[in-house]
């Protein structure tokens, strides 16, 4: 799969300009709560008349299982290919989230977009899960038994660090997918993500798919983040 960019902008104009600068350019894209609750769904809209783009819809729902059910339903019209739940929220709710999507889906006449279980969030480190969240144990086997949960709740995969991804495929199929955020080229600023890795590490370490915001988002030169990002997670 091709790195994912994280559209966090706060505009559909900002986001147009943006993807103008990939004209003809296969892309997939992520769009996130900052611009989905500024823009509402057109935004979406907007995206797809862009050919040849795949679209991540990041909302991270965390209700009741009803809520998130009746939540994902309007997710599963919309035509996405990829979509979040919190694992945290359990595996009842995960499986309404599962229902909801292929019932949007079915309603709207187009394809469900894959579910990914946000496990443990790439912000989050050691010394805040046991201190701050009084959470004990390792955050790696945390996500092992998040992953583990979202796959048997009927996840199509996860949302992790790189770092874990080991662990994940321990307790999950093959065709089970790992994406990972917190992907920095060497030496860039980590920002606020605590579980960092390279693209080229991501691959070497299994990652199903990369996803990178701010390395291209805000690069002077975004055309050639992406590519140097892409050629160095394909290589
Ligand atoms: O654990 C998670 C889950 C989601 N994200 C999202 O990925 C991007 C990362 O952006 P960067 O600018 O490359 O840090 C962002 O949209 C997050 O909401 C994550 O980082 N970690």
């Amino acid at each position: 799969m091709r790195p994912i960019i994280a559209l966090d902008f706060a505009t559909a104009a900002k986001t147009v300009d943006f993807l103008n600068q990939f004209p003809d350019t296969p892309l997939s894209v992520k769009v996130g709560m900052e611009l989905f609750y500024g823009e509402g769904p057109q935004v979406i809209a907007a995206i797809q008349k862009r050919p040849q783009t795949e679209i991540f819809l990041d909302l991270k729902l965390h209700d009741i299982p009803h809520t998130v059910e009746q939540a994902a339903r309007q997710i599963g019209r919309l035509g996405v290919q990829l979509t979040t739940v919190h694992a945290l929220g359990g595996p009842e709710m995960m499986a309404a989230a599962k229902r909801g999507l292929l019932a949007g889906a079915k309603s709207a006449g187009v394809l469900a977009p894959k579910l990914l279980a946000i496990t443990q969030l790439t912000s989050t480190s050691q010394a805040m899960l046991n201190q701050d969240i009084r959470i004990p144990g390792t955050v790696l086997a945390s996500v092992r038994q998040l992953a583990q949960l979202a796959h048997q709740a009927g996840a199509d995969g996860v949302v992790a660090s790189a770092q874990e991804v080991q662990a994940i495929r321990e307790v999950t199929p093959v065709d089970f997918l790992v994406v990972t955020p917190g992907i920095r080229p060497a030496n860039a600023a980590s920002d606020d993500q605590h579980r960092v890795v390279t693209p080229q590490q991501a691959k070497a370490l299994g990652s199903s798919s990369i996803v990178v915001g701010r390395p291209i988002t805000q690069s002077p030169d975004a055309v050639s983040a992406y590519q140097s990002i892409k050629a160095a997670w394909e290589d």
